[in-house]
C-alpha cells in the first residue's frame, strides 16, 4: 500500500507544552545533548516493551532477538537519527503522546523553574515525563517516523515546536520508531560520531540494550546489579544512577548493592540522591523502582517495593522468583513482592544506621534533605515507627547551640538512673525554646530536654508516644513527671504568709483565662510559667494547629506561681494590706502576659500596654523623692 500521497492531519499541542516548546528551542542550557539521553531512553523503554511482549505473547516470540538502538549521523542534511526496533506507535499512541495528552509533568517542571527561567538547569526535564520535547533544545524541526508491533504500515510526526504538529501515513518496513532530529546550526556537529560516542558514554552507558554508532556497540550492556558487589566501582554506581534518575553529574548521597538468596532471590542496587525535589517545592516524588524478572523489565515505577517513607530513592530489583507476567493488580498482594519489600526496608535501616557512624556529615545531609519525609513515616508508618525514629536526630539542651544533635538511642543512654520520660520542649525556635521558664528545673537538675523546633516534631512525638519503652512528654504539661532532684534545694516556702492570698488575687483577676493558678514545683527563678493540663496539647502543638486553622478553641492552661522568685515574695507581704489587692490582681495580669509573650502566643499585646503604662506612672512617682 502506498499511503504517502495522503495530506497529513493537523494538530494543535496542549497549551502547557506549546509554553514548554518554546522554553526548550530558545534555552542556552549547556548541556542541551542531554536531550539525547532522553531520546535513547525513551528507545530503550519501546525495546523493554517489546521484550516484554516476545516473552509473554507466543505470536511475537521471535521479537524478542536483536533488539538494538541505532545513532546516525547525516553530516550533509544536517539530521541525527535515534533509531529503535522497539514497540513502536500506533496513530493514535502518536497522537497522544507527543502532542495532545495532559502532561502535569510539564506544568509541573515549568512551575519550578520559576522566574529565573533563562538560567534554569533543565537537566532535571527527564523526570517530568516530557522528555522527548527535549528534541527542540537541539533542532529546529523533528520528524518521529515509527510503526507498532501491531500495524502493518507506519506514521510520520512532524513539528518544528511552535504549536502545532502533523501526522500522516507512510510506508515503514520494519517495527519501530526513528527520530529525526533536523540539528540546529550551532550543535551540527552532534552528527560526528566522536561527539555522539561521548554523549552516550556520558549518559547513556548503562542502557541494558545495545547501542550502534556505525558498527560498533559503544555501551556497556553488562548489568552492574548483576556483577559481584566488590567488582563494581563507586563511579559506575554513579553513572547508572544518573542514568535512572535522569540527574546528570551528580553522585548519589549513598547506595547500597543487594545480592539476596533466601528465603526469596533477588538482586538489588538502590541510591539516595543528594537533595530531596520535594523540598524545593516539586511535588510529591512518584517514581518507584524498577521491577526486574531474570532481567526482563517488568515494571517501571514500582510503588509496591518500598514503603512511602523510602519513596525518594532510586534503583531496581531483579529476581529469579517471579513471573513475568505479574500485573500491576497482583503485585499488591504478591507474597514474592512483600518479602523483597521487607528485605529491602531492613537493608536500608542498616545502610543508614552504618552511614551514620561511618559518615556523620553524609548522614547529616540525608537528615537535613529526607528528615521531613522520615518523620511523615513515623506518624503514618505504625510498623516501621520505632525503627524510623532511631534515625531522627534532634537539638537537645545538652548543646543549646543546636549544633550538636542527638538520636533517641543517646538520649536513653545518657538518662539518669531514675528519670522516668524521654523530655521534650517545642517552639519556633530555638531561642525561644531556650528562654522558657519551663526549662529552669531541668536546666537545674541536669536532666537533658529535646528541643523540637520542626512544627511536624510535635506530631512525630505525639505519634511515637513512646520508644524503646520510655513515655515521651512535653515539659509544659502540668502532670509532667519530675526526676528527684541531684542538688537538694531548700523547701518551698509555701508557707510563706501571703503567699495563698497572693493566688487568690491572681486567680479572681484571671477569670477564666486560665483554668488553674497554682503553686509552682519546677521554677527557681521565673515568677511564673504557664503549663497545659494533664493529656493535653502541648503549647507548641496548640501552636501548630490554631495555625492552621484560626477557629481552633482555646485551651485551658495552668498559671503555676513560684513563691521563692523575689517579686512574689514581696507580693505576699503587700497582701498584708488590702489597699495593695488592685496592685497586685494588675501584677498577675502582667504576669501572665508576659508568660504568654516568653512563648510566642500573646494574642492581643494591645491589651496589655495600658498596664505597662500604668506601672511606669507609679514607678516614675516613686522616684520623685530622688529627683535631687
Ligand atoms: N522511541 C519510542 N518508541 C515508542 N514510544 C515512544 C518512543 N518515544 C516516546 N514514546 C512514547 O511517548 C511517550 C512520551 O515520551 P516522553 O519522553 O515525552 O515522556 P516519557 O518517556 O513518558 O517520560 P520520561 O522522559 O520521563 O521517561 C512515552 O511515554 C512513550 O509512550
Amino acid at each position: 500500500m502506498s499511503t504517502s500521497v495522503q495530506e497529513p492531519e493537523q494538530f494543535t499541542f496542549r497549551a502547557e507544552i506549546t509554553q514548554l516548546l518554546h522554553l526548550l528551542a530558545h534555552s542556552l542550557y549547556q548541556s542541551r545533548e542531554i536531550a539525547l539521553r532522553e531520546l535513547i531512553s525513551n528507545a530503550s523503554d519501546a525495546l523493554d516493551k517489546m521484550r516484554f511482549v516476545a516473552l509473554t505473547n507466543e505470536a511475537y516470540r521471535d521479537a524478542a532477538e536483536g533488539l538494538k538502538i541505532t545513532l546516525e549521523g547525516r553530516d550533509d542534511s544536517r539530521d541525527l537519527v535515534v533509531r529503535d526496533n522497539g514497540i513502536g506507535m500506533t496513530h493514535d499512541e502518536l497522537v497522544e503522546n507527543l502532542g495532545t495528552i495532559a502532561r502535569s509533568g510539564s506544568l509541573e517542571f515549568l512551575k519550578s523553574l520559576g522566574e529565573a527561567r533563562d538560567k534554569a538547569d533543565l537537566s532535571l526535564i527527564g523526570q517530568f515525563g516530557v522528555g522527548f520535547y527535549s528534541s527542540f533544545m537541539l533542532a529546529d524541526h523533528v520528524t518521529v517516523r515509527t510503526r507498532s508491533y501491531r500495524d502493518d504500515h507506519g506514521w510520520e510526526w512532524r513539528s518544528d515546536g511552535t504549536g502545532r504538529f502533523e501526522i500522516r501515513p507512510i510506508d515503514k518496513q520494519d517495527r519501530g520508531t526513528e527520530v529525526i532530529l533536523h540539528l540546529k546550526e550551532d550543535v551540527k556537529d552532534l552528527t560526528k560520531d566522536y561527539r555522539l560516542k561521548g554523549v552516550v558514554r556520558t549518559y547513556s552507558r548503562f542502557i541494558p540494550h545495545p547501542i550502534t554508532i556505525g558498527e560498533e556497540v559503544v555501551n556497556d550492556v553488562r548489568p552492574i546489579w548483576v556483577e559481584p558487589k566488590a567488582q563494581v566501582t563507586n563511579e559506575q554506581h554513579a553513572q547508572f544512577y544518573q542514568h535512572l534518575a535522569h540527574r546528570a553529574d551528580e553522585k548519589p548521597l549513598w547506595h547500597l548493592h543487594l545480592a539476596v538468596d533466601s528465603p526469596i532471590q533477588f538482586r538489588s542496587v538502590l541510591y539516595c540522591p543528594r537533595t530531596n525535589l520535594e523540598r524545593l517545592g516539586f511535588g510529591r516524588t512518584e517514581h518507584g523502582l524498577n521491577l526486574l524478572a531474570r532481567r526482563v523489565l517488568v515494571q517501571s515505577d514500582c510503588r509496591e517495593l518500598l514503603p512511602d517513607f523510602l519513596r525518594f530513592l532510586y534503583g531496581l530489583v531483579d529476581s529469579e522468583d517471579l513471573p513475568l507476567n505479574v500485573s500491576r493488580e497482583t503485585l499488591q498482594d504478591n507474597t514474592v513482592i512483600r518479602r523483597i519489600r521487607n528485605a529491602l526496608v531492613k537493608a536500608v535501616f542498616d545502610r543508614l544506621e552504618k552511614l551514620a557512624t561511618d559518615d556523620p556529615d553524609a548522614f547529616r545531609t540525608f537528615g537535613e534533605q529526607f528528615g521531613p519525609i522520615l518523620k511523615e513515616g513515623v506518624i503514618a508508618d505504625v510498623e516501621h515507627r520505632e525503627r524510623i525514629a532511631s534515625l531522627l536526630r534532634f537539638a537537645s539542651s545538652r548543646d543549646e547551640s543546636g549544633k550538636e544533635t542527638t538520636s533517641l538511642k543517646d538520649y536513653l543512654s545518657r538518662m539518669q538512673a531514675d528519670q522516668k520520660a524521654i523530655y521534650y520542649l517545642g517552639g519556633p525556635d530555638l531561642s525561644a525554646i531556650r528562654k522558657s521558664p519551663n526549662l529552669e528545673i531541668f536546666r537545674r537538675r541536669g536532666v537533658e530536654v529535646l528541643f523540637l523546633t520542626d512544627p511536624i516534631d510535635e506530631f512525630v512525638m505525639a505519634s511515637l508516644g513512646r520508644f524503646d519503652g520510655k513515655d515521651l512528654k512535653s515539659i509544659d504539661a502540668a502532670d509532667v513527671d519530675l526526676p528527684s532532684p541531684k542538688i537538694e534545694t531548700p523547701p518551698a516556702e509555701s508557707g510563706l504568709a501571703g503567699f495563698s492570698r497572693v493566688l487568690e488575687l491572681f486567680r479572681s483577676a484571671l477569670g477564666d483565662r486560665v483554668t488553674e493558678v497554682r503553686e509552682s514545683k519546677r521554677l527557681t527563678d521565673a515568677p511564673c510559667c504557664l503549663v497545659n493540663a494533664a493529656g493535653g496539647f502541648s503549647t507548641q502543638m496548640q501552636r501548630i494547629l490554631r495555625q492552621a486553622n484560626r477557629d481552633f478553641p482555646a485551651v485551658g492552661r495552668i498559671l503555676e506561681v513560684n513563691p521563692d522568685a523575689p517579686l512574689i515574695r514581696r507580693l505576699a507581704e503587700l497582701s498584708a494590706n488590702p489597699a495593695n489587692d488592685s496592685f497586685i490582681s494588675t501584677c498577675g495580669l502582667q504576669l501572665w502576659s508576659n508568660a504568654l509573650a516568653l512563648e510566642g502566643s500573646l494574642a492581643d499585646p494591645e491589651e496589655m500596654v495600658p498596664r505597662v503604662q500604668e506601672f511606669m506612672e507609679q514607678a516614675a512617682a516613686a522616684r520623685s523623692s530622688i529627683i535631687q
